[in-house]
């Protein structure tokens, strides 16, 4: 199984052999925990990264809510539980090593709890040189293909 998915039309949640089956495939740090992306699904907006454990990922996909472990708090919390700005999710994918979650999500409101629509909207901490205007580096690419 690598993804999973619940819809509107979804009646069925997904079976605790199915959960488990998915838990078992996926690479945990040390502390039991996944990254979880946060994508608005209809736009592609990146929202946030939380975390994941087995449990938090098993209610996700119950629920059909999104729901992390707060490494800070050490709770599981099903984001928007109380400012309201919760997160359906429509499927969950794993990355090619799987050791990375991606969720497609419909947010409610603002995903970050400062009020931004994204917690990096706004939040552009480098810019980077632009590559094309570097000469040698470009310099270097043409002699490596030659
Ligand atoms: N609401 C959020 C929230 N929304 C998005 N994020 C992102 O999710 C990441 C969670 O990763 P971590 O495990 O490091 O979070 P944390 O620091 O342990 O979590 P907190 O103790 O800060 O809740 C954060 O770094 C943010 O980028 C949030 N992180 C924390 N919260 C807190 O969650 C609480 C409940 O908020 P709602 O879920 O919106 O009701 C509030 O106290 C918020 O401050
Ligand atoms: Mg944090
Ligand atoms: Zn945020």
């Amino acid at each position: 199984m690598t993804t999973a998915s619940t819809s509107s039309t979804a009646s069925t949640p997904p079976s605790g052999d199915d959960v488990a089956a998915l838990v078992e495939s996926l690479s945990f740090t040390a502390d039991g925990l996944v990254p979880a992306i946060a994508q608005q699904h209809d736009t592609g907006e990146v929202l946030m990264l939380a975390w994941v454990d087995a449990e938090s990922l098993r209610l996700t996909l119950e629920t059909g809510w999104a729901t992390y472990w707060s490494r800070s708090r050490a709770e599981l919390w099903r984001k928007g539980a109380t400012s309201g700005h919760l997160q359906r999710v429509l499927s969950v994918a794993a990355d090619c090593d799987r050791d990375t979650l991606l969720l497609q999500v419909d947010q409610t409101g603002p995903a970050c709890h400062t009020g931004t629509a994204s917690c990096f909207t706004g939040r552009v901490v480098a810019e980077p040189a632009d590559p094309r205007s570097d000469r040698s580096a470009a310099d270097e690419n043409r002699g490596e293909t030659t």
